[in-house]
């Protein structure tokens, strides 16, 4: 038998939802679901190395807004893949975090799919599809879909994943924002603002994913999904940060094939027809200033993969 490693670093990438539609809220507060998600070229490296006690470091983009303690997600994931392992022992666990926290684009869910992987291969558990996806549903309804990474329909709590059938890569920019947004913050948000209308949130109709979006993104054709692009949560965004608004109207005014706030957001995402077009864009995105920084990604990209056993970071 092989010898297992001493430390491993797994790499997760960043997701958009291309499209989400938020249904009735059930009795748990969680809302069902219909997205599309992209897995995007904005990456985490998380290593975990055996060592005599736990601990967790965090360094790059936004590391000081995470925690370092077991309520961390790779933390959570390294304890998870560990019960009931003989060979499971202490580890350090090490985060390159380059995804903005807070962001909308599930950095804290790609960690924790990572570490999931990480931890698996460090102490040769085996973990099979079912098993490393009940794992990562129980840390997050993003995990599931940060493990497979592509491009991917999402049902339930967006955790039953489907891959869907689309050709062709796409070019996209992003507008940070220097404040987060607290997801269970945007659903609740979106309830509210449903209220007013006299929408109750129990009382949604059930969502599914625009046939526009599958045909286009089968076909390939970046204008159609620019324009079937969609994100019911982002009324409430707008809400809780109107600022947001003045970002996507630039992103429109430099003829982004689509715009829409990405996930519980507060990052804006944009679709560019190709890769200069995505170089006019993030210029034209960062000389106006409304954004605290912009990056160009393309998707889709692999979930979360092995990169390296033993490699020190
Ligand atoms: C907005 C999205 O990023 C879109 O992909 C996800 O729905 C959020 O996924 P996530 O951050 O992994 O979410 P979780 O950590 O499981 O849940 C955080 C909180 O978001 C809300 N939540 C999340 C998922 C869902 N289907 N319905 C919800 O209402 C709940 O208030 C929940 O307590
Ligand atoms: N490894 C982690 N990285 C970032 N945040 C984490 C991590 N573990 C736990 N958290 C907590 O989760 C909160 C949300 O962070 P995260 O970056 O996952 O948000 P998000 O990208 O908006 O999530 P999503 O798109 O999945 O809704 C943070 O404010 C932090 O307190």
């Amino acid at each position: 038998m092989p010898s297992l490693p001493d430390a491993v670093t797994v790499r997760a990438a960043a997701k958009v939802n291309l499209e989400l539609l938020v249904g009735p809220r059930d009795a748990s507060g969680y809302h069902a679901l219909a997205t599309v998600f992209q897995a995007v070229s904005l990456y985490d490296d998380v290593t975990v190395r055996r060592a005599g006690r736990c601990s967790l470091t965090v360094a790059g983009r936004d590391a000081e807004h995470v925690p370092t303690d077991e309520s961390n997600l790779a933390w959570r994931a390294v304890v998870a893949v560990g019960e009931g392992h003989p060979d499971a022992g202490p580890v350090a666990i090490s985060i390159a975090k380059d995804i903005p926290v807070a962001g909308g684009m599930a950095g804290g869910s790609a960690d924790g799919a990572a570490a999931l992987v990480a931890a698996d291969a460090l102490w040769g558990v085996g973990l099979g599809r079912s098993e490393l996806h009940r794992l990562a549903a129980g840390l997050g309804a993003d995990v599931p879909f940060s493990v497979l990474g592509g491009t991917a329909i999402g049902t339930g709590r967006g955790d039953e994943l489907a891959p869907a059938m689309a050709r062709g890569s796409y070019h996209w920019v992003f507008a940070f924002s220097d404040e987060g947004l607290s997801t269970p913050r945007v659903f609740a948000e979106l309830d509210r603002l449903r209220a007013e209308r006299g929408e109750e949130a129990v009382h949604q109709p059930e969502p599914e994913v625009s046939p526009a979006l599958m045909t286009a993104l089968l076909a390939g054709d970046a204008e159609a999904v620019g324009r079937a692009m969609h994100n019911d949560l982002q009324e409430a965004a707008l809400s809780l940060q109107p600022r947001l608004a003045d970002t996507l109207v630039i992103g429109q005014e430099c003829g982004a094939l689509g715009g829409i706030v990405s996930g519980s957001g507060p990052t804006c995402a944009f679709l560019a027809a190709s890769h200069e077009h995505a170089l006019d864009l993030a210029v034209a995105l960062t000389a106006s200033g409304v954004a605290s920084d912009v990056r160009r990604a393309q998707g889709p990209v692999p979930g979360a993969r092995l990169i390296h056993p033993g490699k020190e970071q």
